[in-house]
């Protein structure tokens, strides 16, 4: 029995990740909540015939669509239009993150907890924070999803090196993100050094990277001021919960490690990567190790593999991801 909420499930991700959740085998009830059309969203669902139930919650019901949930998805908040970076949507998703961390610590304690709410890079923290003030704080159930980032890596080099050669699919061996959720501090890794040299010698490598970085802005450019990605994320964030899923019900989890943004000081391996990176910064995204459904380790073995190119832009991203994460701490710290 395992139960998925999804908060802010009524928006452009919310709608397309619940339709998916209600396809998992793995989940046997799923709560729908948003501050409005939650529920005419979930009796919908509720009509696909598949074994999990699906509910859906009006505003003033949070605490019965978090009762008991094992797994809590957070999309609710305001997507960017263009011209806006996502830090610019802080000042209103802060707060709505810390208000829904604040209800899942007391409603569905032992919950994993997935942020989606940009920006990730000050959201995460705003997550662990509150729940640090609320002395309830287990840094391997907080996860910052950063998997649009490896989704968009994998296919953009297969389309930089030629689709029919290098199919998307193949392509999930041989590149992860790490760092950051928002410009330069995504940091693409190409892991299998050939691809990489191909990448160089055809100079293709900064474009590659910076198509990666700023995949956001294309999307939210072309959808002209109607919100940022959402399907492509609504696949991202269900292949993400579908891995935590994985390793709760399965004995041997047959997937790959993602990235998770994740706070390093609380998790085994986050102290050693944060002396290897020489950063003072304590979120990153890294591919994690994930027991019953928790981050238990996290992975340094990307760092063994990084060319020239890829230190560069680790170095960038690390200059600029520690002010995205005080100022995520600040805000709860400036709270009563
Ligand atoms: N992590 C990522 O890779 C990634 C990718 C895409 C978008 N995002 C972010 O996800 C967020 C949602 O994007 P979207 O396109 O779904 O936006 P949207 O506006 O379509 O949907 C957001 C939903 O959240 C709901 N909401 C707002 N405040 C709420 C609250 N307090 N409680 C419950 N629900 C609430 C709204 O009613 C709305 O239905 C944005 O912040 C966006 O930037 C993150
Ligand atoms: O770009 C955005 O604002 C949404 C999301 O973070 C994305 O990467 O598509």
């Amino acid at each position: 029995m395992t139960k998925v909420t999804v908060l802010g499930a009524a928006g452009g991700i919310g709608q397309p990740l619940s339709l998916l959740l209600k396809m998992s085998p793995y989940v046997s009830r799923l709560a729908l909540y948003d501050l409005r059309l939650a529920p005419g969203v979930a009796r919908d669902l509720s009509h696909i015939n598949t074994n999990s139930k699906c509910t859906g919650y009006d505003k003033d019901e949070l605490r019965e669509a978090l009762d008991g949930a094992h797994i809590v998805v957070i999309p609710a908040g305001v997507p960017r239009k263009p011209g806006m970076t996502r830090d610019d949507l802080f000042k209103i998703n802060a707060g709505i993150v810390a208000n829904l961390v604040s209800a899942t610590a007391k409603y569905a304690p032992s919950a994993r907890i997935l942020v989606i709410s940009n920006p990730v890079n000050s959201t995460v923290p705003v997550a662990c924070e509150t729940l640090k003030k609320m002395g309830v704080f287990q840094p391997g159930k907080v996860m910052g999803v950063t998997t649009l980032d490896v989704v968009r890596a994998q296919t953009f080099l297969s389309d930089s090196l030629g689709a029919d050669h290098y199919s998307r699919e193949s392509m999930k061996r041989h590149v992860t993100v790490v760092g950051g959720h928002s410009g330069t501090t995504i940091v693409p890794i190409v892991t299998d050094p050939k691809l990489r040299s191909k990448l160089v010698s055809r100079r293709l490598y900064d474009s590659y990277i910076h198509r990666v970085q700023f995949g956001g802005d294309e999307v939210v450019e072309a959808k002209q001021g109607a919100g940022s990605a959402t399907l492509s994320m609504a696949l991202a964030g269900f292949q993400f919960v579908d891995q935590i899923l994985r390793s709760i019900h399965l004995e041997k989890p047959d997937v790959a490690p993602l990235p998770a943004f994740v706070y390093l000081p609380g998790i085994e391996g986050g102290k050693e990567l944060q002396s290897k990176l020489n950063t003072r910064a304590e979120y990153f995204a890294a591919p994690v190790e994930l027991l019953r459904g928790d981050v238990v380790k996290i992975d340094s073995q990307w760092l063994e593999k990084l060319g020239d190119l890829e230190k560069k832009s680790l170095a960038v991203c690390l200059g600029e991801l520690d002010t995205n994460i005080q100022k995520g701490r600040r805000f709860v710290q400036s709270k009563l």
